[in-house]
């Protein structure tokens, strides 16, 4: 976009990134107004809310810039789109991530509508990491190597509100000593199951389903699909190596993703999202998991697998 008089909102957090957003924007000569969005209510936290100190920050940004600052407040929908979404995802013994819901509803959508029907902007800007060029590009491939054995004995009961415990981090278990680590939560009964290792087989798995999947150029990038099959990179968390996979295109536009090798702690709740050469094409929300290595190792179904098995019970560390 040619700079020379477009107007465009910068959405200031108080942080650093947004500011050095706003700052390169105004040097290469847009017209750039910061916006601070208030998306949490003071009063609705029992302890300090740093939203209003944020605010202030904002606002310094702006007069150090001096640019024009606003102000809009998103509580409301923040309650009603991002955090009702975070609780029903607790609820359903899943890890959510509140950022990509807020990125989705709050800052691209109605922060999106505000800056063109309210502000006159030609665009949006945010201090959001993303690199725009496919230059020097390079898939990183790490080898799984180490499949340590293990026993996949220990189960405990978690009494109030299981929802404190994520797949793949290291649980404290009274009267036990070392490490434990989750590797399943079963939300109707409230029980998690943990293996004695980090690295143990029951926290990797190559087989998860989504929800409908978003993509961002075309819906699936038409190239790549070949009998409702197709092939490109998979990572779920920030940093992960890309991982190669297949993807099973279904008809309700959930996609069923096979890795070509096994993920560490892939969690319901999370998002996978697909690249292709770098590319990042689109994403969907993990909603099931196939067996773990460890389960397909013992030979047993899911149905039918350790879970069933007699194992301990043990108090949570509270
Ligand atoms: N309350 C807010 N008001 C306005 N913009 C926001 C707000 N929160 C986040 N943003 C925008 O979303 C971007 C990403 O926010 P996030 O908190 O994930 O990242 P960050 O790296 O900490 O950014 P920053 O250093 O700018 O706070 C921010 O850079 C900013 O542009």
């Amino acid at each position: 976009m040619q700079a020379a008089g477009r107007r465009v909102a910068c959405a200031v957090s108080g942080g650093v990134d947004s500011a050095v957003a706003a700052l390169l924007l105004r040097r290469r000569g847009y017209q750039v107004t910061g916006v601070f969005m208030k998306n949490w209510d003071p009063l609705d936290e029992q302890g300090a809310c740093s939203a209003d100190r944020d605010c202030e920050d904002a606002y310094r940004v702006c007069q150090k810039l001096d640019i024009p600052f606003h102000q809009v407040s998103y509580v409301k929908e923040y309650w009603n789109e991002v955090f009702s979404d975070l609780l029903k995802e607790y609820e359903l013994g899943r890890t959510p991530n509140p950022d990509i819901v807020c990125n989705k509803h709050i800052k691209f959508n109605h922060f999106l509508h505000y800056a063109m029907d309210n502000l006159g902007a030609d665009a949006i800007a945010t201090g959001h990491y993303a690199r725009t060029s496919l230059e020097d590009e390079e898939v990183f491939q790490q080898k799984h190597t180490k499949r340590p054995q293990g026993l996949f004995r220990n189960r405990f009961e978690v009494r109030n509100s299981w929802f404190l415990y994520t797949i793949g981090q290291r649980a404290r278990l009274a009267g036990l000593q070392g490490a434990w680590f989750v590797v399943d939560k079963d939300v109707s009964t409230g029980d998690i199951f943990v293996a004695p290792s980090t690295d143990h087989p029951a926290l990797y798995r190559d087989l998860l389903r989504t929800n409908r999947v978003h993509w961002i150029a075309e819906e699936p990038p038409a190239e790549l699909v070949r009998e409702k099959m197709m092939e490109c990179h998979f990572r779920f968390r920030h940093q992960m190596a890309l991982v190669p996979c297949v993807l099973t295109l279904n008809q309700d536009g959930s996609v069923w993703v096979t890795l070509v090798k096994p993920a560490r702690a892939l969690t319901p709740g999370q998002f996978a999202v697909f690249y292709k050469g770098g590319e990042c094409l689109g994403s969907g929300k993990i909603l099931r998991l196939g067996p773990s290595v460890f389960t397909m190792q013992q030979g047993r179904n899911r149905a039918e697998g350790p879970k069933k098995e007699g194992m301990d019970k043990v108090e949570p560390a509270t």
